[in-house]
């Protein structure tokens, strides 16, 4: 077993909705970032990046490599998926917290949760998703930002297998066609 944690913070900035966990959600800000600024698959990415201990987001994404410039974050999580399968690791569950007093977080959690699950080849069981303000304390709390946390746990279930870098909907079809109880 392995166990990864990941924390990530981006600011907001100008425009109409965040993008958290894949979800887009209607705010009165948008969030600052070389991505789509998709603070919770960051934090996750992390996450599972730290329990394989192969680095971070920043050494796979660059954020100075014009590549990922506006790129949807779920790409990023299905390349750590596809690194945890290569390993030979699944995910045993993983647990998040956002952390903001704005946007709330609770009724799009589960829409989280989904899309989560569906880039890890896991099931939506396996993720939590959960919220807390800092009772406007600190940045968060004064409504200048969001952060959140991850914390996984890998379990070596499977052998390991060669996974080559490649395109979205190739990392979406291996991460589908390893079934997560295998
Ligand atoms: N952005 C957020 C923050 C909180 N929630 C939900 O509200 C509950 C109470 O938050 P406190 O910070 O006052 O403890 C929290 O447990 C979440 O269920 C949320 O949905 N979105
Ligand atoms: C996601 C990446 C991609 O270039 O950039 P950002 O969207 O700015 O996000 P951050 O969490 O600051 O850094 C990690 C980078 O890998």
């Amino acid at each position: 077993m392995r166990i990864g944690q990941g924390f990530d913070v981006h600011a907001f900035g100008a425009g109409d909705y965040v993008m958290l966990g894949g979800v887009r959600v209607p705010h009165t800000h948008g969030l600052v970032a070389h991505s789509d600024g998709d603070v919770v698959i960051h934090a996750l990415c992390d996450a599972l990046l730290g329990a394989l201990a192969l680095g971070d987001i920043g050494r796979h994404f660059p954020p100075t490599d014009p590549r990922w410039k506006d790129v949807g974050s779920r790409h990023f999580l299905l390349h750590c998926a596809a690194l945890m399968i290569e390993h030979g690791y699944a995910l045993a569950n993983a647990d998040l917290t956002v952390v903001c007093e704005r946007p709330r977080i609770g009724p799009h959690a589960q829409a989280m949760r989904e899309n989560l699950a569906a880039d890890m080849g896991c099931a939506v069981g396996d993720v939590s998703v959960k919220a807390t303000t800092t009772e406007q304390l600190g940045f968060t709390g004064r409504g200048e930002g969001i952060a959140a946390f991850a914390v996984v746990l890998l379990e070596r279930r499977r052998p390991a297998i060669a996974v080559e870098p490649a395109d979205p909907p190739a990392l979406r079809e291996l991460v589908a066609r390893v079934e997560p109880d295998a």
